[in-house]
């Protein structure tokens, strides 16, 4: 098991990680999910042990790595993990096979021994034919390859990943995700992934913790994020397209959206609440019905066979996936019809009320 017990990381007056536990069992793909200055790099450093905890416990297969309370942590160099940065930060003057058997030098491994891992993760990366080049003889793509591969010969039981495809170009970007996640199943190494792209948390990750402004927001597998996101924060941060947040105000005794009354209700009787809509359950409308929004079309695009609509009204930002686009035209009024029932509701703290 890695376990983050009660992780508090301050500089100075910045509290940047504020009381997180996450415990995820050996071999899982834990992505750290938020948006930049969340604190999910100071989480991922302390693991790696760059970083002392405030406060708090690392724990690596029953190990305590990092204790704040106590105020003792293991070497970097001693714990088992090993650390890709965003940048490949490979040694220029040595070849691909030097990068990459230098970790195993430097932990006294054997010769043959050495020549037979360096061939081996070479192999896994697919960069064998590399071996004999230098960084600056090879792409971008293909030294992060080297990185990697670097990083694993050691076979660290954890391994830790700091936004390690943000320097490469969307295409190489789908082609690695993949390729991490065929080297998580191959090595079976624990893996802890830093990202602030969701379409990524989303496809290689077994747990996601989503992190904002420090705190845990939510830890689940994908689906339970996608399913019931516990705060309006993760309910518009994940998913593809992100799911529509409406703001109902108390209106005597019934509830308004904007100008307009709508039927439904929220489950606590307070003057605001958020009600959150599925781009699936919206429906676009040339003419206005009881339950439907008049709004300003702003983007129409296609998407696997459907059509994306959003509409603008009021600062209001809906988005809708319908089967047939609407015959309007962009700028023009299209009726956003809400569904009798939100997906669910959130109170104006962001906090889900069921
Ligand atoms: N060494 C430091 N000294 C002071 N403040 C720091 C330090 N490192 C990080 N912080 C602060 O802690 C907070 C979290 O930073 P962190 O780098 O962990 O966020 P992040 O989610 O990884 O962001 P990004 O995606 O932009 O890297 C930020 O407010 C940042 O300014």
């Amino acid at each position: 098991m890695l376990e983050i017990k009660n992780i508090t990381k301050r500089f100075g007056d910045v509290e940047a990680v504020k009381n997180v536990s996450i415990t995820v069992p050996d071999g899982s793909f834990l992505v750290l999910l938020g948006p930049s200055g969340c604190g999910k790099t100071t989480l991922l450093r302390m693991l790696a042990g760059l970083e002392h905890p405030s406060e708090g416990q690392l724990i690596f297969a029953g190990q305590t790595v990092s204790d704040g309370d106590k105020n003792w942590t293991v070497d970097p160099a001693k714990r088992n993990s090993g650390l890709v940065f965003q940048s490949y930060a490979l040694w220029p003057h040595m070849s691909v096979r030097g990068n990459v058997e230098w970790p195993l030098k430097v932990g006294q491994m054997s010769k043959a021994e050495r020549i037979a891992r360096v061939d081996e993760v070479l192999e896994l990366l697919d960069i064998h034919q590399l071996a004999e080049r230098y960084p600056n003889e090879i792409s971008g793509g293909q030294q992060q390859r080297v990185a990697i591969a670097r990083t694993i010969a050691p076979k660290p039981g954890v391994l830790l990943f700091d936004e390690p495809l943000s320097n490469l170009d969307a295409k190489l970007r789908v082609e690695m995700r993949t390729e991490l996640m065929r080297l998580h199943r191959a090595t079976g190494a624990t893996t802890v992934y830093v990202t602030h792209d969701q379409i990524e948390a989303m496809t290689m990750a077994t747990h996601v913790a989503v992190m904002n402004h420090g705190r845990l927001q939510q830890f689940g597998t994908p689906n339970e994020l996608l399913e019931s996101p516990a705060t309006s924060f993760v309910a518009t941060f994940v998913g593809t397209p992100p799911n529509n947040m409406i703001p109902v105000v108390k209106n005597g005794s019934g509830y308004k959206v904007g100008p307009k009354h709508m039927p439904f209700e929220p489950p606590k009787q307070t003057p605001e609440s958020l009600a959150m809509f599925r781009a699936e359950a919206l429906h676009v409308r040339c003419e206005e019905s009881s339950t439907s929004l008049p709004m300003e079309l702003v983007e129409m695009s296609a998407i696997a066979g459907r059509t994306m609509v959003t509409a603008l009204r009021d600062g209001l930002r809906l988005t809708a996936i319908v089967d047939d686009a609407p015959k309007v035209r962009i700028g023009e009024t299209v009726h956003m019809e809400l569904p009798s029932q939100p997906a669910c509701w959130f109170g104006q703290d962001g906090e889900r009320l069921i």
